[in-house]
């Protein structure tokens, strides 16, 4: 609404006293508009509100009709100060936009973004007042920041990081705030997870103290916490205001299964308008629709974990090794660094489950696992690749110090026996056949070359390491 369109109103309303313009024609000039309309006499009783005023304030007209406007205002001195420089008899203010806090019939407290007129007879007196208001955020906008938000959320083409950063910047834009921070926050320690920086200074993983953020009273209320004029606040002390001046700030608690992870939160060195009911309600879907996304990566991540662990021994399983492998050959292959596999077999081992049963077996498997992964260096890998068949990578090592890795296996298994029960024990053998990686050869022709040692040290009478001759 422009002041033009207001000022034509205002002529047509002039041409007679408000108390003489019938409700019937001021119903037919504004009943239809989208902004609240609402008409006082000079004594600043209301005598006329529109559909759209109603249903902004929460009254009917039969509850406002000759009810002092102050009932609409959230702070009387507003009310007071409005009567002194606009809306008394000698008023010769202009049109114009101005912001007042306003409170709706359920005591919600709104910013209202409102267009104050004079209403004159056609002899120049004052005969009433017109005020045409929009909230400052309007229901509208909201609507609008969930349509965003769904849109993110059901976009399958999206990552989780492009996701959270695009529901960081649809609350950013609704807020007209400036940096964005989905948090982790463990005891003290505030670690920025995820962020959007309209000013490019904070990046992911920086950290704070708990106690320096204005978080720590989202998590004292344990609820949405908005301050949009710290300078002008109780905690003008705090020491986030000290150290950034930060003015403005909402932030909502993040929770995963229901305990604590972090907070969502909007900060800016502005002052902002006040926050209103739709956004403390907007940052709590927020919140909710982070804490869905979260539980989903955290879960996904925890499938593909177990997907890639065998279950038995807790070492990467046979997907897990080959990769691994892939990527230890395409190293090796890149800074030219050696690398030896070792194909390890249980001796055997068919017969210690006949003897003693599977569980036993079971246990044997689990024993070499711990006491195969506990001899390996930081930088050697082991995985197993079926039943009793197990594969170690060592970087940096040559076939020498791949075979008396091999032997120093052997001899630790012969010193640590299986513990059955309180009497029985069994000593594991293995046979191992030793390869080291050609650059010119494939993980097939390693792998085969490694077999095929290990299947010659079973034949020359297993608990043996064999070489493989190199590539041809
Ligand atoms: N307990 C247990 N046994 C397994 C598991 N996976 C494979 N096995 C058993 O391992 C045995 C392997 O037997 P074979 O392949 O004949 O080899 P071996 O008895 O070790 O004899 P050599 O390899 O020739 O020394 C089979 O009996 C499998 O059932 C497992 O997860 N747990």
């Amino acid at each position: 609404m422009n002041e033009l369109k207001l000022d034509n109103m205002q002529s047509m309303i002039a041409a007679d006293e408000v108390s003489a313009i019938s409700s019937a024609l001021l119903s037919e000039i504004f009943h239809g508009f989208e902004e609240a309309i609402l008409v006082a006499d000079t004594n600043r009783r209301l005598v006329y509100m529109n559909l759209a005023a109603e249903r902004l304030f929460g009254y009917s007209k039969q509850q406002l009709y000759g009810k002092v406007s102050q009932i609409l205002y959230a702070d009387e001195n507003d009310f007071s100060e409005q009567g002194r420089h606009r809306y008394n008899l000698a008023s010769e203010k202009p049109t114009e936009n101005y912001r007042i806090l306003y409170r709706r019939s359920d005591g919600e407290i709104f910013l209202g973004v409102t267009t104050g007129t004079i209403m004159h007879s056609s002899d120049g007196a004052v005969i009433g007042f017109l005020g045409l208001i929009r909230p400052a955020r309007s229901a509208d906008q909201s609507l609008d920041a969930l349509q965003k938000i769904h849109n993110v959320t059901s976009d399958l083409s999206l990552s989780y990081e492009q996701k959270i950063e695009s529901l960081l910047t649809i609350g950013l834009n609704h807020f007209g705030l400036e940096t964005a921070i989905m948090s982790h926050i463990e005891g003290n320690e505030y670690t920025v997870e995820n962020c959007v920086d309209f000013n490019g200074q904070l990046k992911p993983k920086t950290q704070f103290d708990l106690e320096g953020t204005y978080c720590v009273h989202t998590l004292k209320e344990n609820k949405t916490v908005g301050f949009h004029f710290v300078g002008k606040s109780q905690i003008q002390n705090h020491p986030c205001y000290k150290n950034f001046q930060l003015e403005s700030y909402i932030g909502t608690p993040l929770k995963l299964d229901g305990k604590l992870y972090g907070t969502v939160n909007f900060t800016s060195s502005s002052p902002v308008d006040p926050f209103c009911k739709d956004d403390y309600i907007l940052m709590q879907l927020l919140s909710d629709t982070f804490s869905y996304l979260l539980y989903k990566k955290i879960s996904e991540e925890e499938l593909e974990a177990l997907a890639r662990i065998d279950e038995l021994t807790s070492l990467p399983n046979r997907r897990a090794t080959f990769e691994r492998l892939h990527q230890l050959i395409d190293q090796s292959n890149r800074f030219f660094k050696k690398l030896c596999v070792l194909s390890i077999d249980l001796d055997h081992f068919k017969s210690i489950n006949d003897k003693y049963g599977h569980a036993a077996g079971d246990q044997a498997l689990v024993e070499f696992a711990q006491i195969a992964s506990g001899i390996g260096r930081k930088t050697d890998f082991c995985g197993r690749i079926g039943g009793e068949e197990f594969i170690f990578v060592l970087i940096g090592a040559n076939i020498e110090r791949a075979e008396e890795f091999g032997n120093k296996l052997r001899h630790t298994l012969a010193l640590h026996p299986v513990k059955l029960n309180s009497e029985e024990f069994i000593t594991i053998t293995i046979s191992a056949g030793v390869a080291m990686f050609d650059n010119n050869e494939s993980i097939e022709s390693l792998l085969a070359r490694a077999d095929e040692a290990m299947y010659n040290a079973k034949q020359q009478g297993r608990d043996r390491v064999m070489i493989a001759p190199p590539s041809p």
